[in-house]
Order: C-alpha cells, then sequence, then structure tokens
C-alpha cells in the first residue's frame, strides 16, 4: 500500500524565553493510504506539533515530513484539518461552512458538483434540517460534525484530526466517534487523530502511534487488530479492553518518566 504521510527522522525545537525546547527528537513513523491512525502520548509531548508539521503550518528543523511522497511545504487542499475549537465560520450557515473548501479555486472541484456534495455530507453527518442554520443555533457536537464534514467534501487524501472531540460530553463524544467511525466505512481516507483517549484511539484506529515524553520519538506502535466495522459493543470485547489495559500501562509508564525528569528539562 502507498504512503500517504511520512515522518522521516523528524526534529523540532521551539525558541523560547530562556533557550530552545526540543520537542520532536527524530519521529520516524507513516500512515499508509486509507489507513486510521491515531497518535497518543504523554501531554506536551508535541502530538499537536507532527499534526501541524503534517498539515504544513509548521516546518522541521531537519528530516522529512513526505504527502504522498513529497516534502509538505505548506497547507494545501490535498490536507483536510479539524481542530477540537474554532474549526467552524460563525458568519456562514452550515451548508456555506460546509460548501467552504469546495469554492477555494485549488480545489478543482467543478461549481455545478457543489451542491450536491454539499448535500451528501449534509445527510452523512446528519445534519439535515440544519441546512441554513448559523452554528451559534447549534450543539457543541454538531458544529463539531459541521467541521468534520467541512474538512471532507473537498475531498482530501488526507484528513489530520487534532482532538476533535475533546470539548464534548462523554455521551456526545462516543456518538462522534461512531458517526466518524460510520463516515470512514464509506470514504476510506486517511486519517490522523490526536487524542487523549486510549479508548477513542482503539475504537477508530487500524494503528495507534504512542510518543514518548518529550523531547519525544516513537515508543511503540500498537496495532488495532479488532475487525471492521466496530460496533458499541466492541468496547466491551475482552480484546478491546486487552487492548485498552496495555495501551493504559503504556502511557502510565511514560508519563511516570516524564514526571521525574528535572524540571528545567520539562518546560510548560
Ligand atoms: N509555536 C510554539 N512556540 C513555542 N513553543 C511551542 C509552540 N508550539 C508548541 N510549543 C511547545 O511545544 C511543546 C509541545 O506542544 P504540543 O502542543 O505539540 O504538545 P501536545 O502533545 O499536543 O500537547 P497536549 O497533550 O497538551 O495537547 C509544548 O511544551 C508547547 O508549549
Amino acid at each position: 500500500m502507498s504512503e500517504a504521510i511520512g515522518f522521516r527522522n523528524v526534529r523540532k525545537s521551539f525558541r523560547r524565553r530562556g533557550g530552545e525546547l526540543p520537542v520532536i527528537d527524530g519521529a520516524d513513523f507513516a500512515l499508509a493510504r486509507g489507513e486510521f491512525v491515531s497518535v497518543l502520548g504523554p501531554s506536551g509531548c508535541g502530538k499537536s506539533t507532527l499534526l501541524n508539521m503534517a498539515a504544513g503550518f509548521e516546518t522541521a528543523d531537519s528530516g522529512e515530513v513526505l504527502a504522498g511522497g513529497a516534502p509538505v511545504t505548506g497547507p494545501d487542499h490535498t490536507r483536510g484539518v479539524v481542530f477540537q475549537q474554532y474549526a467552524v465560520f460563525p458568519w456562514l450557515t452550515v451548508a456555506d461552512n460546509i460548501a467552504f473548501g469546495l469554492r477555494l479555486a485549488a480545489c478543482g472541484i467543478p461549481r455545478d458538483r457543489h451542491a450536491a456534495i454539499v448535500e451528501r455530507y449534509i445527510g452523512l453527518m446528519g445534519l439535515r434540517g440544519f441546512e441554513n442554520a448559523y452554528p451559534k443555533e447549534l450543539s457543541g457536537g454538531m458544529r463539531q460534525r459541521v467541521a468534520i464534514a467541512r474538512a471532507y467534501a473537498p475531498g482530501p487524501e488526507l484528513l489530520l484530526m487534532d482532538e476533535p472531540f475533546a470539548a464534548l460530553d462523554a455521551q456526545t463524544r462516543e456518538s462522534m466517534q461512531e458517526l466518524l467511525h460510520d463516515i470512514q466505512l464509506t470514504e476510506r481516507r486517511t486519517v490522523m487523530l490526536i487524542t487523549h483517549s486510549v479508548e477513542e484511539a482503539l475504537f477508530l484506529s487500524h494503528r495507534v502511534v504512542v510518543m514518548t515524553p518529550r523531547p519525544s520519538r516513537v515508543s511503540e506502535i500498537v496495532p488495532v487488530g479488532i475487525p471492521f466495522p466496530r460496533t458499541p459493543e466492541t468496547r466491551l470485547s475482552p480484546e478491546f479492553i486487552g487492548l485498552r489495559r496495555r495501551l493504559e500501562e503504556l502511557l502510565r509508564g511514560l508519563s511516570a518518566a516524564q514526571a521525574s525528569t528535572p524540571k528545567e528539562g520539562r518546560a510548560a
């Protein structure tokens, strides 16, 4: 299978008051086309930094970030991004938010197809009846459904999601995971998801990348061998529970290692 996004020995530091903060120290992993991969790791280890490099918002100090084999040089329409918040435009209706990326010339989808594409994602994301609503009239979960629809609509090869459900209550979060799972069954895009939730990572992913504390590298890549489609009962299966325990233990160990490093090595 060909590679959608690859990190090759990537290093990244940030310049801060008081010196350099090394964040990523040789990250090396790749996502195959059509693969759903979650990235877990101790708080502040650089997960969002990895995603921002894949999106083209940040550049690596050394090593390479490759999208479809070509170096990432900046953001473009082949990579869609969903953030935790502020992902929808408050001045646009639901339909216009979803159409936003389609209307950018670079995406190259003819104008006469836009309405059908918007309509399709309205249906897939359960937003029918809300086409003309503004984000302020929607719940947080519905706003994130709009954000996800907007990211999928222009047909990017890769979707980069940075804790898209972190601000939602537990029940909404579970139903959003199920919605994303179902969309992926039909769309089969490549997704890189940053999350703090082991359960979310396991429910959605083919593989889970676990990062070490900062300066971080890959600690382990855990394949999730649970067949698709997954259902709410999957979360209760012995295989799922076993993997959850294993990942939680791994993360506890990594966070404990982080807590015992000298303070000057761990800027906030
Ligand atoms: N633009 C920046 N300038 C300076 N420091 C930054 C910048 N972006 C991130 N950092 C620092 O780099 C470190 C890693 O941040 P990042 O957000 O990538 O980690 P994370 O693993 O996503 O964090 P969390 O788990 O808390 O969401 C943090 O210490 C953060 O303060």
